[in-house]
């Protein structure tokens, strides 16, 4: 394997250094390479995804040919690094890893694909952010595996047409709508990765309990999986947490009862909400009875930067049913009231708001 660029993807998740922050933080990236499935058969959930995957790679490996391109979206920390891996793995080729960033020139592009092996998988970890002139070459590349390398400038500079060996490049990103069309109608398979089910999650920490050498009883299992936000990197981080707790205040042992206090020690509540997370809730429900609100006002409340309200704590609240978003602001769903063990305030009475429906 080889690493021409560890460099992280700098999105507000990373800043905040949550113990439910979606991206991978220095102890993730120790770790995780332990932790990650080598095979399809290994790798847990995206039932769909891996079904059809295992078509293209089988069919290929059948053929004596190089796998089609293929792209993996979706969020941080949902298996695609590990998927394009286990690619690799089954087609039995090496893997070259690299990212958008890392590729500032064109030419940089040029080195990598010019040195690639026949049948080798080139990973390009968040393809979105490539520059431009080197997205250009890489659709040459990826669809005649042929590039022009440019020698002198001006207007004395030629093009010289550099034949590449078949490879199959595997591209990811967590914004699939920021790639051009044209970039991603060159993949011949695309799969979208979803969050995962508590029931998937229990059987990641499951695995990576036996990996890590830890005894978990069931229940915790599920408790832990319950507050991993629907992220196998969240799941194994919390599970990570919850044995330390285990082997500083118990025996190591980890029942259901140590994981949930040891959790509620990190402050990571029984739904995977964190202080943050908590205290814009706590906000829109006791300073602004609900809503609506502006943003603006809103990360005030929490003394917060709005970027920090809007990227890093929404999210997950509006996935999770507990906020809304509206033109007229921040509203929060009578599940945040139930949340937080608040009653929410019955709909106004007299004249005006929803009781006029029903009054005269
Ligand atoms: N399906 C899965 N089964 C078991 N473990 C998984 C699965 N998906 C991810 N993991 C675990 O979660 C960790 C994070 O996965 P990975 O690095 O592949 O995510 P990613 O989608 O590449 O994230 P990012 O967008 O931050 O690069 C891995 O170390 C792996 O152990
Ligand atoms: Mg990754």
């Amino acid at each position: 394997m080889n690493w021409d660029d560890t460099s992280e993807t700098g999105t507000p998740d990373d800043a905040a250094e949550r113990l439910v922050g979606a991206s991978a933080d220095g102890e993730d990236q120790a770790v995780e390479a332990a932790l990650r499935p080598k095979s399809l058969g290994e790798f847990v959930g995206q039932e769909r995804v891996r079904e059809q995957l295992d078509l293209v790679l089988k069919a290929a490996l059948a053929r004596g040919a190089t796998a089609d391109h293929v792209l993996l979206s979706g969020a941080p920390g949902l298996g695609k690094t590990t998927l394009s891996m286990i690619i690799a793995a089954e087609m039995n080729a090496p893997i070259r890893i690299t990212s958008g960033p890392a590729i500032q020139h064109a030419g940089d592009l040029a080195a990598i694909l010019s040195s690639l092996q026949e049948g080798e998988v080139l990973f390009l970890d968040e393809i979105h952010r490539m520059s431009r002139p080197a997205e250009e070459m890489l659709y040459m590349a990826m669809e005649d595996f042929r590039v022009d390398v440019i020698v002198g400038k001006g207007p004395g500079a030629t093009a010289i047409p550099l034949e590449l060996p078949p490879f199959t490049l595997v591209g990811a990103t967590t914004r699939a709508g920021l790639l051009p069309p044209p970039l991603r109608d060159r993949f011949g398979f695309t799969g979208h990765m979803e969050f995962y089910t508590s029931t998937e999650l229990e059987r990641v920490i499951h695995r990576s309990a036996q990996l890590l050498d830890l005894e978990i009883d069931a229940d915790a299992a599920s408790e832990i999986a319950g507050r991993s936000r629907g992220t196998p990197r969240i799941a194994n981080r919390l599970l990570r947490r919850v044995r330390d707790y285990a082997q500083v205040k118990a025996d190591g042992h980890i029942t259901r009862e140590v994981a949930a206090v040891a959790l509620g020690v990190y402050e990571v509540d029984a739904r995977g909400l964190d202080r943050l997370d908590r205290a814009v809730l706590q906000a829109l429900l006791k300073l602004f009875g609900g809503g609506p609100v502006g943003l603006s006002t809103l990360a005030v409340a929490v003394g917060e930067e709005r970027e920090t309200v809007e990227e890093v704590a929404e999210p997950f609240l509006v996935r999770e049913g507990l906020l809304a978003r509206t033109p007229r602001g921040r509203v929060a769903t009578p599940a945040a009231w139930t949340h937080l063990g608040l009653v929410p305030p019955a709909p106004a009475g007299g004249a005006g708001g929803q009781a006029g429906l029903f009054g005269g």
